[in-house]
């Protein structure tokens, strides 16, 4: 059976007295690829912001591994953080860094490995997303697409049991984000680690996404979670037949709709 890794219980999320949605309630299971949907401005980008510990529940919890973040010491806190990894939209790599430099600095700040041993784990977490020859490039001198398997290499230097993306194929064209989900999969597989995704591309949500939860800007709230896949065959609700269908289905195919 299926293992919880992190459980949203009765979340609500708000900045100070704006709700941006409440009542979530949906759990990421060990080794999934969980996505997290929604129209523009649903919160996507704040859920991914509560699961990561960055901000704090205006109700509810948010448990990794049976524990909230918020009711441990600092100490122990900060162990759990390790645990994650966490790849950004923008920013992802520091532009004065080669490409082993800025997979090198998670573990120069976080081991007490020796520069040899960082070297060969640098190379080998570089191998992993296919960019070991480009060590010495810097972001600069690689592609769009590269750079975000680069920044990925980073993410998993200390072995993540959780990797966390927003959008990670915003930007690419369509083949290079193909090549990401692939790599994400192959990832997911050689790691055994979860992952938590927030995209709006369809192709990528049906390629690689195991699970979901659906966030409506309007109710405030998720109208639905489970398998994409499964969610486009028979979920009933106009929303989520829009979203799933970029606008082109209201109900699923055989379904009555007035
Ligand atoms: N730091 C902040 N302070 C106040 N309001 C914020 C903050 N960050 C986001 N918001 C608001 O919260 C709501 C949800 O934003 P969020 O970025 O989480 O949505 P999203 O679904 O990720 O959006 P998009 O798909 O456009 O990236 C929006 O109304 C946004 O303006």
């Amino acid at each position: 059976m299926s293992q919880s890794h992190i459980e949203v219980n009765n979340l609500t999320m708000a900045y100070g007295p704006m709700v941006v949605q409440r009542d979530l309630n949906f759990t990421i299971n060990r080794g999934d690829i969980f996505v997290i949907m929604g129209g523009s401005g649903c919160g996507k980008s704040t859920l991914m912001k509560h699961l990561i510990g960055l901000n704090r529940p205006a109700q509810g919890e948010v448990l990794f591994a049976g524990k909230s973040l918020w009711h441990i010491d600092e100490q122990e806190r900060r162990n759990l953080l390790r645990r994650f990894g966490i790849t950004y939209q923008a920013g992802a790599l520091l532009s004065s860094l080669t490409l082993g430099e800025n997979v090198a600095l998670p573990l120069q700040q976080f081991t007490p490995l020796k520069p040899s041993e960082i070297d060969d784990l640098v190379r080998y977490k570089l191998a992993l997303v296919g960019l070991e020859p480009y060590q010495h490039f810097m972001p600069s001198e690689i592609s769009g697409g590269m750079r975000k398997r680069a920044a990925l290499a980073r993410a998993i230097a200390l072995d993540p049991e959780v990797l966390f993306f927003d959008e990670p194929s915003a930007g690419l064209d369509p083949i290079s984000a193909r090549l990401l989900d692939d790599l994400i999969l192959e990832l997911r597989d050689s790691l055994g680690a979860t992952i938590v995704i927030v995209t709006h591309e369809l192709a990528s949500i049906f390629a690689i996404g195991d699970n979901s939860v659906f966030l409506d800007p309007e109710t405030k709230t998720q109208l639905a979670t489970g398998d994409p896949k499964q969610l486009l065959a028979s979920c009933e609700l106009p929303q989520i037949q829009r979203f799933l269908t970029r606008g082109e289905r209201q109900a699923p195919t055989g379904s009555i709709t007035s």
